[in-house]
C-alpha cells in the first residue's frame, strides 16, 4: 500500500498572504484539496458559505466543537475557527493532497494530534509589510486590524517551530515552492 500523503498545514499572521498564495496555487493545481473551516465571524462581501468558509452560529460551533467533529479549533482576534475532521480523513484516504490554512494554534494542535503533518510558515517580508498589506485589504476596521497585528507578534515569534519558513515576496514565487513542498509538481 502506498504511503499516505502528508498533510500540509499552512499558517502566517493575517493579510501575510496565505489566501492570496493558495488561489494562485489552485488555479493551476486544482487537485490540492484545501480544507473549508467552519467559523463563528460573519461573511466578509464575496465570501460564501461553504466555499470560503461554513459559516455558523455560536451555537453550532459548540456542537461542532462538544460533537469532535473538528481536527482542531481557536479563537483568533474575537472569532472561533475550526477544521472539519471528516472531510479532512476522507481525502487523505483517497490519496490526495491536503491543505489546511490555519493560525498558530491549530497548527499546533495538528502537530500534536497528526506529528506527520507538514507544517509551513508563511511570512512577510517586513513588519512594514505586513501592515501594509493587512490595512490595504480593506476588510476589517482598525481595532480588528490592532487585535490581528497583537496576534501577528506571537505567531512570528513562533516561526521556528515549523518545519518551512516561505517569505512571501512573489505570489507566483511560493505557490511554486509550496507546490514542491507538498510533492505536487
Ligand atoms: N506577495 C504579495 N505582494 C503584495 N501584496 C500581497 C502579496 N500577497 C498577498 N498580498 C495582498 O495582501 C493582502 C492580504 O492577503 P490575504 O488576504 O491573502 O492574506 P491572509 O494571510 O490570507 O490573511 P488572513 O489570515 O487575515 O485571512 C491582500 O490584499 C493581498 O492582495
Ligand atoms: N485554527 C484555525 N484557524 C483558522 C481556520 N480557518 C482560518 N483560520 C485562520 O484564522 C485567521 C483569520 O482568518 P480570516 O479569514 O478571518 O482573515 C487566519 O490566520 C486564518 O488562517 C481554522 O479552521 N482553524
Amino acid at each position: 500500500m502506498s504511503e499516505r500523503p502528508r498533510l500540509t498545514v499552512l499558517s502566517g499572521p493575517s493579510g501575510v498572504g496565505k489566501s492570496t498564495v493558495v488561489a494562485h496555487m489552485r488555479k493551476e493545481h486544482p487537485e490540492v484539496w484545501l480544507s473549508v473551516s467552519a467559523t463563528t465571524r460573519k461573511p466578509r462581501p464575496g465570501e460564501k458559505h461553504g466555499v470560503h468558509y461554513f459559516f455558523v452560529t455560536d451555537d453550532e460551533m459548540d456542537k461542532l466543537i462538544a460533537n469532535g467533529e473538528l481536527l482542531e479549533w481557536a479563537e483568533f482576534a474575537g472569532n472561533r475557527y475550526g477544521t472539519p475532521r471528516g472531510a479532512v480523513m476522507e481525502r487523505l484516504e483517497a490519496g490526495e493532497p491536503v491543505l489546511l490554512e490555519i493560525d498558530l494554534q491549530g497548527a499546533r494542535q495538528v502537530r500534536e494530534s497528526m506529528p506527520e503533518a507538514q507544517l509551513v510558515f508563511l511570512a512577510p517580508p517586513s513588519w512594514e509589510e505586513l501592515v501594509r498589506r493587512l490595512t490595504g485589504r480593506g476588510t476589517e476596521p482598525p481595532e480588528v486590524i490592532e487585535r490581528r497585528l497583537e496576534a501577528a507578534k506571537i505567531e512570528l515569534a513562533a516561526e521556528p517551530e515549523f518545519d518551512e519558513t516561505l517569505v512571501n515576496t512573489s505570489v507566483e514565487d511560493v505557490a511554486r515552492e509550496l507546490l514542491a513542498l507538498m510533492d505536487v509538481v
